[in-house]
């Protein structure tokens, strides 16, 4: 399968993460350049071992928008057009989440949230969630729905991180956390994605609240 685009689907695909981008940024979802956002360019191939996306580029500050925020890269995170730009350095994690679920967008922020819960359920590995509303966020309607967010360890070589991405990945939850670093959430397309990160935000100062005020009664 070839990497075909048109300058259209770059183009949308450019402003439909400038756009999620400055939305992120207004809540102070990029603190000290941090984060990483990435959606797919056209189809995959069938195995899926063929696709392109457009990722943010390294180490910029992410609260400013410039001509130079993102560029497009192939299924190995590598540079699909001649350009200075460095792909962020995470690049290698979105690769393993197109591959192990076929998604669309993969949003990655670093809150203190997120951070915070990472820490807490460190030793089950995962952090658990029962029976909040925003569950349903996910697609996931039953009633009390129990569900359990992996978490990762932080190795400071991403390749490492990355090989460990489509063993911890759960079918029905759209989100994986590293610990004391942050978020990966992804979905169908821009839309799906953010839906799923503003609802695993919210998840995590809920549980982080609720064992506060478990453990001062
Ligand atoms: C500067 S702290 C954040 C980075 O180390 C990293 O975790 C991150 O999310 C952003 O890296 P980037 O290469 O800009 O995509
Ligand atoms: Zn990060």
């Amino acid at each position: 399968m070839e990497h075909s685009m048109t300058l259209e689907q770059k183009q949308r695909a450019f402003s439909e993460l400038r756009e999620v981008k400055e939305t992120f940024a207004a809540r102070g979802w990029f603190p000290a350049t941090s984060g990483n956002l990435s959606v797919r360019i056209g189809d995959m191939s069938e195995d899926r071992q063929t696709f392109a996306f457009a990722v943010t580029a390294s180490g910029k500050d992410k609260s400013v928008s410039s001509p130079e925020d993102f560029l497009i890269v192939d299924q190995h995170g590598r540079p699909l057009e001649t350009t200075g730009l460095k792909p962020s350095a995470e690049t290698l994690i979105h690769c393993e989440i197109y591959r192990a679920t076929g998604c669309g967008a993969i949003f990655h922020v670093h809150t203190v949230f997120n951070n915070l819960v990472s820490e807490l359920y460190r030793e089950e590995q995962a952090i658990p969630v029962e029976g909040v509303e925003l569950i349903k966020a996910f697609n996931i309607w039953e009633e009390d729905a129990a569900i359990r967010i992996p978490i990762l360890p932080n190795y400071a070589d991403i390749p490492r991180i990355a090989e460990l991405v489509s063993e911890a990945i759960v079918p029905r939850v759209p989100g994986i956390v590293l610990r004391k670093h942050g978020i990966y959430a992804w979905g169908a397309n821009v839309f799906e994605a953010k839906r799923h990160l503003e609802a695993f935000e919210f998840l995590f100062e809920y549980v982080y609240r609720w064992k506060l005020l478990n453990k001062q009664g």
